[in-house]
């Protein structure tokens, strides 16, 4: 085949990309403030890392655009990925933020206490997907996002399905992480749950599915009406 001399590429480098729509991402002080704790904290505890900007500003698009009233959050961490939510959904919407981890629960509280948060619109609750998800009531959530390990609610996805509308989703966060999905050699337990997660929302006829490479990625799954 003969190739054909152009111009050089005018393209950035993916990494490029990425800063770029991280910028894009404008984020609130309140934002800026918790992000700063939570990886201060990861830093120095060895917690989770929050959403990239972008993941966050995808986020309120998912929910802006799904015009969501009700909303879960597996996994509040620092509560960076919760005020993303809140940003996007209704003025009138409430946000159940779970998490098993009481230190990263008040990360959250404190996140949206700061960001002036009206208390009604945040619902906290303390617990694993195993001990809350039967509180929650089936079918009244517009959007479920969930930031913890696979392995800690791969078990759960036909429960966290459960809690959604026709017309809303589940997103997952972080399948692209490390790029272990795309390595056939990987095999630990995690990279496993991730794809027993993807396999299980593609195989599903009611749903529509797609993988978003935005920052650490996002998977999400749109039950249809
Ligand atoms: C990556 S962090 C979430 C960060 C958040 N998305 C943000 O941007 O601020 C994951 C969270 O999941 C929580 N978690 C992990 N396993 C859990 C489980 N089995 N049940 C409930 N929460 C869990 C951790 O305590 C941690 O706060």
């Amino acid at each position: 085949m003969t190739s054909v001399a152009g111009p050089p590429p005018t393209g950035g480098s993916p990494t490029s990309a990425a800063a770029y729509a991280d910028s894009f991402a404008v984020e609130s002080p309140a934002m800026a403030a918790a992000r700063h704790r939570a990886v201060t904290a990861a830093t120095e505890l060895g917690t989770a890392l929050p959403v990239e900007p972008a993941v966050g500003a995808a986020l309120a698009v998912l929910a802006a655009g799904g015009d969501a009233r009700s909303v879960v959050s597996l996994g509040s961490g620092g509560g960076v990925a919760g005020l993303w939510l809140l940003e996007g959904m209704r003025r009138d919407g409430v946000l159940t933020s779970l998490d098993g981890d009481p230190a990263e629960q008040r990360a959250a509280r404190r996140a949206f206490t700061e960001a002036g948060v009206p208390s009604g619109r945040t619902r906290m609750i303390f617990g694993t997907p195993g001990e809350v998800l039967p509180r929650l009531s089936p079918g009244a959530y517009d959007l479920v996002t969930c930031a913890s390990p696979p392995l800690e609610y791969s078990g759960h996805l036909a429960g966290l399905l459960g809690l959604i509308r026709r017309g809303g989703s589940l997103v997952c966060l972080g399948l692209l992480a490390d790029g272990r999905i795309a390595d056939r050699a990987a095999r630990d337990e995690q990279t496993v749950a991730w794809r027993e997660i993807a396999r299980t929302l593609r195989e599903d006829e009611t749903l529509t599915c797609a993988v978003l490479p935005v920052g650490t990625g996002l998977l999400v799954a749109t039950k249809r009406t």
